[in-house]
């Protein structure tokens, strides 16, 4: 029964409707127009909070043209007004597509160079507004403003009061619920990804550079909308409405709401409008009450009340709600699903990639066949992770080709790899945030049918295929590991080495046609080195290519089924485990001590700590 109740007000939008009825019949229950007007800018600022939400709290870009965006709305609604054209619909779509022209003119400069561009090319665009009102004073009205904007239509039919006030709320509650069925399909899941890292967003198969630009754009949207309601609410504006001062309050208020929760951004919104920052006697140091609260509450609450909400909705499901039989259910359907791994030919012929005159490979020649696994061994330094980097993409070598079946890799990013069907992982495990173990799994599954933006806003048939696809496939790839118990656990929180083991599973549910595991044995214990030896030959079993770079010698020899020895950035050494491990120039560089069998001295070698330009090891 409480877990019914649970899944009814969390799983859907359940509370927010019960809200969105509550809110809209306020007229009707005696609101007056003050607090009618209060509510209203509450839905102004949702709405711009929520665009910030989704450039800031998820794509983790400092977007701060918000307030210019909002401008041009209130503007565009305002002009548009004084020449006759008075539906608001008409208004709002004016206003959405020049936020989305804003949007693109201050995005596409701002994310094509650095994390930091972003926030300066966007300041600018809010010192710009009074000097583009004044430049078009003749509609823009100049520093005075534009006055009598009063009563919109809406087809035809005037819209005074209550009926504004229930227009207003209704519009707004639409577009939260589109932002809601956004951020948590693929496209809110990726964005928190890339929040977290670029390049593990690329070599999932996603465009950093594009997702920057779709997540600033969209997060414009709102902004133009609310400056509609704005100027139909204010009835008057001018370049004082939209000042630094609102910037750094409704940055405040993502902020406390939680920047990268839907529900987060009325609530942030609401204390903005209601709250003590309100009062007469801080409106003189309004700048300096903004700024300390805001790197107070970043400092203290670095996600916000919807974080805190977060923490206790856990709590009590872990405490009162019946996880067992989750945990139960996830295993069943985890045993029914498939997950199928067509392996593909690697072949890697004269690589060659020098950092500022250091060879890290020169001229390195490698197959790999379907249903194999490949290990690379060799010293610290020796071009191991440079490899797997020029094959995944993420660095592009100086000469030689890399050839996925008949594909050849070199030349293109890493996204695009991914997408052909390489999968990878990295020396420290890149996991992001706030996710469950199954929601990491998931996002493996990337490079399959991209990110159905538009099916996942309208909830199409196409977008629950996909999900269902994606969830069969990232239970399969857990209990492929032993792993499925965990599905609900929160990742981040797990151990190191099972951070290593789920990164595998990522890979893995993506059923690439090439996987690329760099030293993920390091710090396994016994049991974490059984499932990641499971998983592998389960993965080669089913006709998978796996090429694993591995310091811990006697599991590569145990799995493996051919190895290549690499010193110094060539291949000194390949064949059957036995016969490298036997190899001289092998046992000189690397295993250590002549002539001897290898996997009692090799223990001794340790992981290098060396992180190389990409930041990728
Ligand atoms: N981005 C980079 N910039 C400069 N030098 C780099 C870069 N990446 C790697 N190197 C250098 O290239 C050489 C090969 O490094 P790489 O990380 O590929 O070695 P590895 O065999 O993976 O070592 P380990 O076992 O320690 O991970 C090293 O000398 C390293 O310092």
């Amino acid at each position: 029964m409480l877990g019914k109740l649970r899944t009814l007000t969390v799983s859907t939008p359940f509370v927010a409707v019960l809200v969105f009825i509550l809110v809209i019949e306020l007229p009707l229950f005696g609101l007056d127009l003050y607090w009618q007007r209060q509510v209203m800018l509450i839905a102004v600022y949702t709405l711009v909070c929520s665009g910030l939400n989704l450039s800031f709290g998820y794509a983790g870009e400092l977007a701060l043209g918000q307030v210019a965006v909002f401008a041009a709305g209130a503007y565009v609604a305002a002009i548009l007004y004084n020449e006759g054209y008075t539906d608001i619909l008409l208004a709002i779509g004016a206003a959405v597509v020049v936020a989305a022209i804003a949007g693109l003119v201050s995005g596409i400069p701002g994310l094509r160079l650095s994390h930091w561009s972003l926030a300066l090319v966007s300041f600018f665009f809010i010192l710009l507004i009074p000097s583009m009102v004044s430049i078009f004073h003749g509609v823009t009205g100049g520093s005075a403003g534009l006055p009598g904007i009063i009563g919109p239509t809406l087809f035809g039919r005037v819209l005074y009061g209550p009926e504004f006030f229930q227009v207003t709320i209704a519009l707004t509650f639409i577009w939260m619920i589109i932002f809601r069925n956004m951020v948590v399909s693929r496209f809110g899941t990726i964005l928190r990804v890339l929040s977290a890292s670029p390049t593990l967003t690329e070599t999932l198969g996603g465009s950093v550079y594009r997702l920057r630009v779709q997540a600033y754009v969209i997060g414009a949207l709102p902004a133009g909308i609310a400056g509609v309601f704005y100027t139909y609410m204010a009835g008057f504006i001018s370049p004082d409405s939209f000042t630094m001062t609102l910037t750094i309050a409704l940055l405040a208020a993502t902020v406390l709401g939680g920047a990268d929760s839907v529900w987060g951004a009325p609530v942030g919104a609401a204390i903005l409008v209601l709250g003590p920052l309100q009062a007469a006697s801080f409106e003189r140091y309004s700048v300096a009450a903004y700024g300390v609260f805001l790197i107070v509450v970043g400092i203290a609450l670095s996600a916000g009340l919807a974080g805190i909400a977060r923490r206790v909705i856990t709590k009590v499901d872990r405490r009162y709600l019946a996880r067992p039989s989750q945990i139960e259910s996830v295993e069943e359907e985890a045993s029914h699903a498939a997950l199928s791994i067509p392996g593909q030919r690697l072949e890697i012929r004269g690589v060659t990639k020098a950092f500022a005159g250091l060879k890290a490979l020169s001229g390195v020649d490698l197959t790999v066949e379907p249903g194999t696994i490949t290990a690379i061994i060799g010293a610290n330094g020796a071009g191991k992770t440079t490899l797997l980097n020029a094959v995944s993409g993420v660095l592009h070598p100086d000469a030689g080709t890399i050839k996925l079946d008949d594909v050849e890799l070199v030349g293109l990013k890493a996204n695009k790899v991914a997408r052909l069907g390489v999968g990878r992982t990295f020396q420290t495990p890149l996991i992001p945030k706030r996710m469950t173990v199954l929601e990491v799994v998931e996002t493996g599954r990337l490079r399959h049918g991209g990110l159905n933006l538009i099916a996942a806003i309208l909830r199409l048939p196409v977008h629950y295929r996909v999900r269902r696809k994606d969830r069969e496939a990232a239970l399969a790839a857990l209990s492929f590991a032993g792993l499925a118990h965990l599905a609900n656990e929160d990742a981040q929180s797990l151990p190191l080495g099972t951070r290593r083991l789920l990164e595998v599973v990522r890979a893995v549910a993506g059923e690439p046609h090439v996987l690329l595991l760099d030293e993920p044995a390091a710090g396994l214990d016994d049991e974490g080195l059984r499932e990641l030896d499971l998983l592998m030959r389960r993965t080669r079993d089913s006709g998978g290519t796996v090429v694993l770079v591995e310091h811990n010698v006697p599991f590569v020899m145990e799995t493996a089924d051919q190895v290549f020895a690499m010193e110094l950035g060539t291949v000194i050494a390949s064949g059957p485990p036995e016969v490298v491990r036997r190899d001289r120039r092998v046992i000189d560089s690397y295993l250590g001590r002549r002539g001897e069998p290898a996997a009692d001295v090799v223990s001794t070698v340790e992981p290098s700590a060396d992180v190389n330009e990409t930041g990728v090891r």
